[in-house]
């Protein structure tokens, strides 16, 4: 094994804090301009066509529900749709396939046009990464040539709807946990393919998990990684007799204790005598012990053990903590048990009662609070479910109901034109929640005298934005009746350039994965508790101004067609 890595502990403490001085491409190479819907490349032809492709469009990505029954949204994945747009090119290959692909009516023309096509017209404006968002706000627009934008819709609806979906999932999960617990993603194998799992390890962490076992992912994004060790370790081994290495230096490298395996029964049978454990535990599983002091003598250092693979209370926490006394002879300091089955409130609280005995009995200092980790088909009711119980868990790990957002296959992203030519435009439906917002538009987070945001607020690109201590109507934007004044305290714009071939103005750089996930926190730690409650929270309110509600309105009888009854 490399020396440096430190199997148990943080291995990488090097975070991504360098920013490179170009935008590197996708993360993942198959984000290309092919990984898109058929119909984006027939629209293309079609606005090609027609004369239309270099007409400027503006289109808004949003999504219309909050995840999970609940009432807030982290965004993430802005950093590779910027990635992905920073290198846009359609290559040779790609185009031959789209000659392929397309009926052989289309003109050679449009194919050269394609060939030529980069995402220098094109402008970014979008939310930070990391930010707490909320349905109908865009959370980018994007200008720019309609047919080069509207290449851009599905790749970016992907690389926005399972990265803000799963952050999400992971900062509902830190909520219910607390901030104390140390959060464990172990979803590789359970995630919906190789992206699906790089994905998930990388928003997890920025929704507030502290940690992966996913070394790709820790590898690429500089994400703390953790692990223990599997069933399957523990019984693989038969008995002590297979273990023929059993000298242990100390920790200090001062002395050698020449049988460890020797000094670990010892003090089983030390254990078995405390009168205050007595009918407790009798004898213990001994190849599971043998796993256990096999794998002290691989990391005496990070010491876990895995104690349900036959019966925790009577074989696997008596077994570690045997390691664990004689690890702490030496001066090693064990780090804890993984529970992978059963009533985790209860086994975790015998097992810390076991724990506290042992410090207690034998004047050995934190020896009660040795590290407890739960993992087992673990989600927001299981945590919620322990803490109502009381449990004595220090970090659990989570994998399959985290990663493929169990609860919630996919956030519902969309991408809506919302005006061309400087003309607005409106998409309407039967369905008012899925009338579209028109006008290319800024939005505005309006904050309360406790420092809380307030609302969040819509309105068309050239009207004066809303001023700290001004008061402002802010309007439901399909309900007339839904109103109210606010006179903000602090007024933030939301969106910011992020992309632009525009040399004269600012583009933001894209922040950092430690950035993101300190901005996720702040923001989460801002909101007003009842919108983050779980049962029933109380939703926060997205609106639009006078101006701007006027104005949908018009546009809405204006396009509506006028039925006649017969
Ligand atoms: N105290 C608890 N309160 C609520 N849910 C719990 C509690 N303890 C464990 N759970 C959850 O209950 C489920 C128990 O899983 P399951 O019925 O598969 O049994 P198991 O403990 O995994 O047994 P085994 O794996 O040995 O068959 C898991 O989803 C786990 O997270
Ligand atoms: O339960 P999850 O939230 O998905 O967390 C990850 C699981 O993966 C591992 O075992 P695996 O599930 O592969 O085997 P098991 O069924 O024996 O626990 C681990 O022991 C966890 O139980
Ligand atoms: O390290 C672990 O304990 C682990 C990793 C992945 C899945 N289950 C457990
Ligand atoms: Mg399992």
């Amino acid at each position: 094994m490399d020396g440096k890595l430190e199997v148990n502990g943080d291995v990488n403490d090097e975070k991504q804090n360098h920013r490179p001085a170009t935008i590197a491409a996708p993360t993942n190479p198959m984000v290309t301009p092919l990984l898109n819907d058929l119909y984006q490349f027939t629209m293309a032809y079609a606005y090609w066509k027609a004369g239309k492709h270099n007409e400027r469009a503006v289109f808004d990505l949003y999504f219309r529900k909050n995840p999970f029954g609940g009432e807030y949204t982290v965004f993430a994945g802005l950093e590779e749709c910027i990635r992905f747009i920073a290198n846009f090119s359609i290559s040779k290959e790609e185009i031959a396939f789209l000659r392929e692909i397309l009926p052989p009516t289309c003109e050679d023309g449009f194919f050269d046009y394609l060939q030529g096509i980069d995402c220098s017209d094109v402008e970014v404006y979008a939310i930070p990464e990391g930010s707490v968002v909320f349905p109908k706000i865009p959370l980018m627009r994007v200008e720019g040539p309609v047919a080069v934008v509207q290449l851009l819709e599905t790749p970016y609806v992907n690389l926005i709807n399972y990265a803000s979906l799963v952050t999400t999932n992971a900062a509902r999960h830190r909520f219910v946990a607390g901030k104390s617990k140390l959060l464990l993603e172990f979803g590789l194998r359970r995630a919906q393919g190789p992206d699906g799992g790089i994905s998930a390890s990388r928003y997890c962490y920025m929704g507030g998990f502290d940690a992966t076992s996913n070394c790709a992912a820790g590898k690429i994004f500089g994400i703390p990684l953790r692990g223990t060790h599997s069933h399957a370790f523990v019984s693989s081994f038969m008995g002590p007799d297979e273990i023929l290495e059993k000298s242990l230096k100390s920790h200090d490298g001062s002395r050698i204790c020449e049988d460890f395996l020797s000094a670990v029964q010892t003090w089983l049978s030390k254990l078995k005598r405390l009168s205050i454990l007595k009918g407790v535990f009798g004898d213990t599983n001994q190849s599971e012990l043998a796993a256990f002091v096999s794998y002290a003598l691989a990391f005496p250092d990070n010491f876990l053990a895995l104690v349900d693979t036959y019966d925790v209370m009577k074989s696997g926490v008596p077994n570690f903590c045997a390691v664990a006394l004689a690890l702490n002879d030496l001066g090693y300091k064990a780090r804890g048990i993984r529970l992978d089955s059963g009533d985790l409130a209860y086994l975790s609280c015998e097992t810390r009662k076991f724990f506290q005995t042992i410090e207690n009995e034998f004047g050995i200092p934190g020896f009660g609070k040795t590290g407890i980790t739960a993992s087992n088909d673990l989600n927001e009711e299981t945590l919620d479910a322990l803490n109502k119980q009381g449990h004595e868990v220090d970090a659990f790990g989570i994998g399959t109901y985290l990663v493929t957002c169990y609860a919630q296959a996919a956030l519902g992203c969309v991408f809506k034109l919302v005006e061309i030519n400087n003309q607005p435009r409106i998409k309407l439906s039967e369905d008012v929640s899925k009338v579209s917002i028109p006008c290319k538009k800024r939005s505005f987070r309006l904050y309360g005298k406790e420092g809380y945001p307030l609302l969040d607020i819509m309105s068309g690109e050239n009207e004066l934005p809303p001023k700290a201590s001004e008061r402002i109507l802010c309007r439901h934007p399909f309900n007339e009746s839904k109103r109210a004044f606010v006179v903000p305290q602090r007024v933030e714009e939301l969106m910011k350039c992020y992309w632009t071939g525009n040399a004269d103005k600012k583009r933001e750089e894209l922040p950092t994965l430690e950035e993101n996930k300190e901005r996720c926190a702040e923001h989460l730690d801002q909101m007003r508790p009842d919108h983050m409650r779980r049962l029933n929270p109380t939703p926060y309110k997205v609106s639009v101004t006078a101006k701007l509600y006027d104005f949908i309105h018009f546009l809405w009888l204006n396009e509506a067609p006028v039925g006649e009854l017969q």
